[in-house]
């Protein structure tokens, strides 16, 4: 394939991981589309401040519409399609299972069948979910059981099987699974844009409190433009594939309070309320990936880990950019 055939659709393109993406494919010499369901009303302040706004050509097309999505694909051949559209909120898929289990399985199922249905050969790379593994007593890799606890995993894993499905009758068709991946670009309810935030405004006086829920979960966190590095990688390589994209490094979200207040001098405990109403029905006690597999086939690793990712996720949503330089600045 030579650098000039290379278009890429990104669905979901103006959330933090389609600007972050937008801007490594443009990098790398792609043309890059993007859609949304209504153009006017789109938010398009990630793809401002990666610098890729007028680098993209974005179309107003309705994935529930599997008509119009059928003659959108049709009238385009993209050689890379990266699908990231969907509800991202695992705590909000539990206020509205349905609605959330419809989106994303339907959106999949019709951009799937969209592609099956058009004559070109399109790459398809899926961002499937951790949330999907449900807790893990070890590392999970490629091989590891899904045991979703949550209606957001739960549709997740069904869009990856229909994915795996597509591979299995010879379609260039991946999935990466992602675990948790974070950036100032977050939308505040998550929860490391909030504790962030919290130590920041915190130090700076003006919050005297910061209500968080379930704290004795265990996460591996790792920062978002790598991830989407990840992906971008996988669309290049000959053979389609499922990856899990990981630190292997985990942390309990505790240590992770206390490691961003510590940064500017405070002691979480003198902040840091409990809130039952922020507890879920069911949540994941323990989630680290094994990111072996991606390490020795496509030698991607994650630099930012840990400590490291707290210090860089502070100085980001700072706009401090001393210490390892972000390859995205805001
Ligand atoms: N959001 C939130 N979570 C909290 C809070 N207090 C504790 N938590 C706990 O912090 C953990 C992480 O929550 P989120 O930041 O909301 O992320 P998530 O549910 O793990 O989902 C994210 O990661 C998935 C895996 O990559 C993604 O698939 C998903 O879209 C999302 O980005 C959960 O166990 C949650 O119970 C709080 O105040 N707010």
């Amino acid at each position: 394939m030579t650098i000039k055939a290379r278009t890429a659709l990104i669905t979901g393109i103006s959330g933090q991981d389609g600007a972050y993406l937008a801007r490594i494919l443009v990098d790398r010499g792609y043309a890059v589309h993007g859609t949304s369901r209504s153009l006017s009303k789109a938010n398009l302040t990630n793809l401002s401040r990666v610098r890729v706004r007028d680098d993209v050509k974005l179309h107003e097309v309705d994935y529930r519409d599997a008509t119009q999505l059928e003659i959108f694909v049709g009238e385009h051949n993209f050689s890379h399609v990266f699908h990231l559209a969907a509800p991202s909120s695992v705590a909000s898929s539990f206020l509205d299972p349905i609605g959330t289990i419809d989106s994303i399985v339907v959106c999949t199922q019709n951009l799937v069948r969209a592609i099956e249905r058009s004559r070109y050969k399109t790459r398809f790379v899926n961002a499937c979910s951790s949330e999907c593994f449900g807790d893990v007593s070890e590392k999970a890799n490629e091989t590891t059981k899904f045991c979703p606890v949550s209606p957001y995993g739960i549709a997740k894993g069904a869009a990856h099987r229909l994915v795996e499905r597509q591979r299995a009758s010879g379609r260039w068709f991946s999935s990466a699974i992602l675990f948790n991946h974070e950036s100032p670009f977050r939308d505040p309810t998550f929860v490391t844009k909030k504790i962030i935030r919290g130590a920041i405004d915190a130090s700076d006086g003006k919050i005297d409190y910061l209500e968080l829920g379930n704290l004795d979960v265990v996460r591996d966190w790792g920062w978002a433009p790598e991830y989407m590095e990840a992906m971008a990688l996988m669309g290049e390589q000959d053979q389609p594939q499922t990856f899990v994209v990981a630190t292997g490094v985990h942390m309990k979200l505790t240590r992770f309070v206390e490691l961003a207040f510590e940064y500017f001098g405070l002691d979480w405990t003198k902040f840091v309320h409990i809130s039952p109403d922020l507890m879920r029905s069911a949540d994941i006690n323990v989630s680290v990936g094994d990111p072996k597999k991606i390490d020795l086939e496509l030698g991607w690793r994650a630099k930012a880990k840990g400590p490291t990712l707290i210090e860089l996720l502070i100085e980001a949503e700072l706009g401090i950019h001393s210490r390892e330089k972000p390859r995205f600045s805001l």
